[in-house]
């Protein structure tokens, strides 16, 4: 897999993503920057068979026990090593999406140990997406991050916009900050400022950003840096460090087929707004009652079978996207973690569903959802193709239900338009 450019040399970055929407979003500015890469599902358990320049083994890490997701990253970490990786980077949330035990912090204590090094950057800055970092301090759009809907994320509610309290929190190293005014002085400067920070102590150091000049230029102060972590907007500035220019060719896949559905356990903002507008264009759209679920009710069997004959119409929907107040009542009746891995695996089993039924073109929203839905369809890795919106591609991967290969797009649970449900399959 990897884009058509012949290219020699071996893997330039190794890449470790804690969800897998947020491993397409990486590896969508990474191919947009010029880079060949191929996305994994899980740790492989061969040797990569294809040359590229960059890997994003996509884990399911962000929200399971610190232990684990630092048992995973570590498996990643060694896989990516024994293929050559140069340069390590710990992809996460742009809205820095943890618990007050993790996982980003622990993992990257975790994958600091073992490269040896004791230095490394964290910022979640996204601005294509209008994550921004100033003072330390994340906002998302216009708002603190406290304020833009993720206080409210069904697993993990950011209450704190201040990311060196919150990384403070969950890691054994000290935090500092490497503020905008320093970011606008230019790479050395952010040099400079690295190497005073660890006379300090330091260990991990959020960094401002605004917009994408300023991930450029911290970019090129990242050049041999061990481990870089971060969002996915950091990536835009790294392949320069490797001699790597944008190609038109790198997102090319294979002609779309079959017929289209979108799935949705996301209950961000976003796709609340996505699932409304696909809802007033008329189009067929299923709601799944998750306590329906919970009282043993085939509610896959009944969503396949509702879909069955709307399909060859166009796109259909099946969603659990709710608003937060219903969120959280179905959370109090079954309980935080049993809600979301019931509709989880409902959603998945109706995603496979409709693939077995002639689904080639499908739209899954949400991060943990995507998870489930590309481990039931046994994906094994993707390739990345044309943008949709700022951080969601096109992929095309093979499943034993397609086994010509599927187009599938994951699309975090606050990314994209409004119209993102119809205007995906328009863009293939
Ligand atoms: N109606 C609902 N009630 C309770 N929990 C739900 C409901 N619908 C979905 N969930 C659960 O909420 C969680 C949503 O997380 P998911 O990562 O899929 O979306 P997201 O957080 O919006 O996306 P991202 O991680 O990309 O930002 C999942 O565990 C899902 O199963
Ligand atoms: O960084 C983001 O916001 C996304 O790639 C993501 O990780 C959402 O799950």
């Amino acid at each position: 897999m990897g884009n058509s450019t012949e290219r020699q040399g071996g893997v330039r970055l190794g890449c470790i993503a804690d969800d897998f929407t947020g491993a397409t979003d990486l590896a969508n500015n990474l191919v947009r920057a010029g880079m060949r890469v191929v996305q994994t599902i899980g740790v492989p358990a061969a040797p990569l068979d294809t040359q590229v320049d960059a890997v994003v083994v996509a884990l399911k890490s962000r929200t399971i026990a610190p232990e684990q997701a630092v048992a995973q990253s570590l498996a990643a970490l060694q896989w990516l090593q024994e293929q050559g990786a140069e340069q390590i980077y710990f992809k996460y949330c742009s809205t820095f999406d943890s618990t007050p035990e993790g996982n980003i912090g622990p993992v990257t204590d975790a994958l600091m140990q073992a490269l040896g090094t004791d230095f490394t950057i964290a910022t979640p800055a996204f601005p294509d997406n209008k994550r921004t970092v100033f003072k330390g301090y994340l906002f998302a759009g216009d708002v603190l991050l406290n304020e833009s809907g993720m206080q409210d994320h069904p697993l993990t509610p950011m209450k704190d916009p201040n990311l060196v309290r919150v990384l403070q929190a969950q890691t054994q190293k000290k935090v500092g900050l490497v503020d905008y005014q320093t970011i606008a002085q230019g790479a050395d400067a952010i040099r400079a400022r690295f190497a005073a920070l660890q006379a300090e102590g330091v260990g991990i150091a959020i960094v401002d950003a605004l917009a994408n000049a300023d991930l450029v230029t911290l970019g090129a102060a990242l050049q041999g840096m061990p481990l870089v972590t971060a969002g996915s907007g950091v990536a835009i500035g790294l392949p320069q460090n490797f001699g790597i220019a944008p190609d038109s060719q790198a997102a090319a896949l294979p002609a779309a087929e079959g017929l289209q559905a979108v799935v949705s356990g996301s209950c961000s903002v976003a796709t609340n707004q996505q699932v409304a507008a696909f809802i007033a264009t008329g189009r067929p759209a299923l709601a799944i009652d998750p306590l329906r679920i919970a009282e043993g009710a085939d509610v896959r069997g009944e969503a396949l079978a509702w879909a069955r004959d709307k399909l060859a119409g166009g796109p259909v929907l099946v969603y659990s996207t709710a608003e937060p107040a219903s969120v959280r009542a179905i959370q109090g009746r079954l309980g935080v973690e049993q809600a979301g891995a019931m509709v989880e695996q409902t959603i998945a089993g109706i995603a496979r569903g409709l693939v077995e039924l002639g689904v080639r073109q499908l739209v899954v929203a949400g991060g943990e959802t995507s998870g489930a839905c590309v481990q039931a369809l046994q994906i094994a890795q993707m390739r990345i193709g044309a943008q949709i919106d700022p951080g969601v591609p096109w992929c095309h991967a093979l499943s034993p239900a397609a086994p010509q290969g599927l187009h599938i797009a994951l699309k975090s649970g606050n990314f994209g338009t409004p119209d993102f449900f119809t205007k995906a399959f328009s863009r293939l």
